[in-house]
């Protein structure tokens, strides 16, 4: 099952789309033909990859997308819409087509990772809900990825519900943080709407009520067969874990004495100690469990300094992606056709060369040596161009054109696959189990240059000859028609 009862998200637009929404229905144009692509300019967390997450939230939407009766009244009652506009809104349907990404997928800044392709209105409406969903959802997989990447093999915990920024934002981000490399959530409605497995231990107000580590100890462990103890409420060493292993003792085979978890203090030494401790008294295979503002960071850091610690809970940092709270994709117009009926490329011209957009509708092909199956970068072609048909492929920096590279072994995989065509669902949703999986085979095939934490190597993202010239001639003819305007 799937968040699919939520609200209807049609509504859940930026006003500027449906005015001009009503601007193109005023002057005939709203089934003209457009394309536009999602991408983003930046890495996030200046990692070397992001992990691609939000497809799924993107369907239901699309799948759900309708003007009520109660929105066309609220929109009558609050724009300037003609009739015959709210007419057409309260027969809305999305008839046309996505190419995406797939999630786990990994993804690179300035490459198309979504397209919409279809009439000018319904284009333009759903910008606001897939970047949203998308940007957020994005951002959190690719934080997941960074954590997971410091742990290792190590079970890692998402905490992060409580800290998350609103209900929705908790539940989308627990699924991210899944696909990223996360083995559970706290939150259980996460575990039933999306199989998630849940886990969880107890919090210090168990402790307090009952005002003594063996007291609440024993309670729980009367309740409970798998049992967590949280070890630090008054004082770890001294009280916390000789009471876990005292009620672990007392109560024998009729509880599973699972891990002590620690969540304040020096985590390094209290760990080592507390293992000696575990060992000491013959519980060698309970866990230590570690949470209290964790991130890949302090996860590092607690690594060298060799602390035994097996889990880690994560919250805070991951779920609100603390430390870059913003992917920043954008949506952007490739293509659009003519009162002639033929389609035209188009350009977002700016000052900074990195913010220039890429015309005409695109396919990203991920590059891989046949020989090893490692990715030699992505190549961004035009729609109608196919690596697949040609022997060497020709690879250039989009901006250095001296930095290139000609390829004879390779085998080229197209990044965006169609989603929905025509307004028809012709895709087969994986199951999260099998998006986790996907992304992490996507990883083992990229260098490990690509990978490490701090100053990545950056990732090729190149153009087709054919794009770049038709980039590059797009510039040309807009530069040419500043230049002769008179005012
Ligand atoms: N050995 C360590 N190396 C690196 N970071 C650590 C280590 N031990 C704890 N931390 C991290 O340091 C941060 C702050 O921990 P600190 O001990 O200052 O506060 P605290 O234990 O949370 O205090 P409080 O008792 O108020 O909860 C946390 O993010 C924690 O994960
Ligand atoms: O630190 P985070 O990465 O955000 O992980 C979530 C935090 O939430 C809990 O603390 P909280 O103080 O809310 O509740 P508690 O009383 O159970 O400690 C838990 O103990 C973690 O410290
Ligand atoms: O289960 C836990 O230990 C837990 C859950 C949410 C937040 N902090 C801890």
């Amino acid at each position: 099952m799937s968040l699919k009862d939520y609200t209807n998200l049609t509504l859940h637009t930026d006003d500027y789309e449906i005015n001009m929404m009503q601007t193109y229905f005023s002057k005939k144009m709203e089934n003209r033909r457009a394309v536009f692509e999602v991408f983003f300019r930046t890495m996030p967390f200046e990692n070397g990859y992001a992990v691609f997450a939000g497809l799924e939230h993107v369907i239901d939407y699309i799948n759900n997308l309708h003007f009520t009766d109660d929105d066309i009244k609220y929109l009558a009652e609050h724009g300037e819409y003609t009739p015959e506009f709210l007419d057409f809104l309260s027969h809305f349907k999305f008839k046309g087509t996505i190419r995406s990404a797939q999630e786990g997928d990994l993804v690179f800044n300035n490459e198309p990772i979504m397209q919409v392709e279809g009439s000018l209105a319904e284009c333009q409406l759903v910008e606001t809900a897939i970047l949203n969903i998308v940007n957020y959802q994005t951002l959190i997989a690719t934080k997941a990825s960074r954590i997971r990447q410091a742990a290792g093999d190590d079970q890692l915990m998402e905490f992060g519900t409580r800290r998350a920024q609103e209900t929705a934002a908790a539940l989308w981000g627990t699924r991210a943080a899944f696909i990223g490399g996360f083995n559970s959530t706290s939150n259980v409605l996460a575990g039933k709407s999306f199989g998630i497995p849940v886990s969880g231990t107890h919090a210090h107000s168990l402790v307090e009520t009952f005002g003594h580590d063996y007291d609440a100890f024993m309670a729980y462990a009367q309740t409970h067969h798998d049992c967590v103890f949280l070890v630090d409420t008054y004082d770890t060493i001294k009280s916390g874990v000789p009471n876990a292993i005292k009620v672990a003792k007392q109560m024998g085979d009729q509880i599973h004495f699972a891990g002590v978890r620690i969540d304040s203090g020096d985590m390094a030494y209290l760990s080592k100690r507390i293992r000696e401790m575990l060992d000491d008294a013959g519980f060698t295979d309970t866990k230590i469990i570690a949470s209290n503002d964790l991130d890949e960071n302090t996860i590092t850091s607690l690594k060298m300094q060799d602390a035994k610690i097996d889990v880690w809970g994560v919250g805070t940092k991951l779920i609100t992606a603390f430390d870059q709270p913003a992917l920043g994709a954008v949506y952007k117009m490739v293509s659009v056709e003519q009162s002639d009926g033929q389609m035209r490329d188009t350009i977002k011209i700016s000052n900074n060369a990195a913010k220039v957009s890429t015309p005409g509708k695109k396919q990203v092909w991920r590059i891989n040596k046949q020989s090893d199956g490692k990715s030699e970068g992505d190549y961004i072609a035009l729609s109608d161009e196919d690596p697949r048909h040609q022997d060497s492929l020709y690879m250039f920096h989009p901006q250095f054109t001296y930095i290139n590279k000609t390829l004879t072994d390779f085998e080229a995989t197209p990044l965006l696959r169609t989603i929905i065509e025509n307004g028809k669902l012709v895709y087969k949703m994986p199951s999260l189990v099998e998006i986790q999986a996907h992304a992490n085979q996507a990883l083992a095939s990229l260098w490990p240059e690509y990978k490490r934490q701090m100053n990545p190597q950056d990732y090729p993202v190149d153009l087709s000859k054919k794009c770049w010239d038709n980039k590059m001639n797009l510039i040309e003819s807009v530069h040419n028609y500043v230049q002769h305007l008179n005012y």
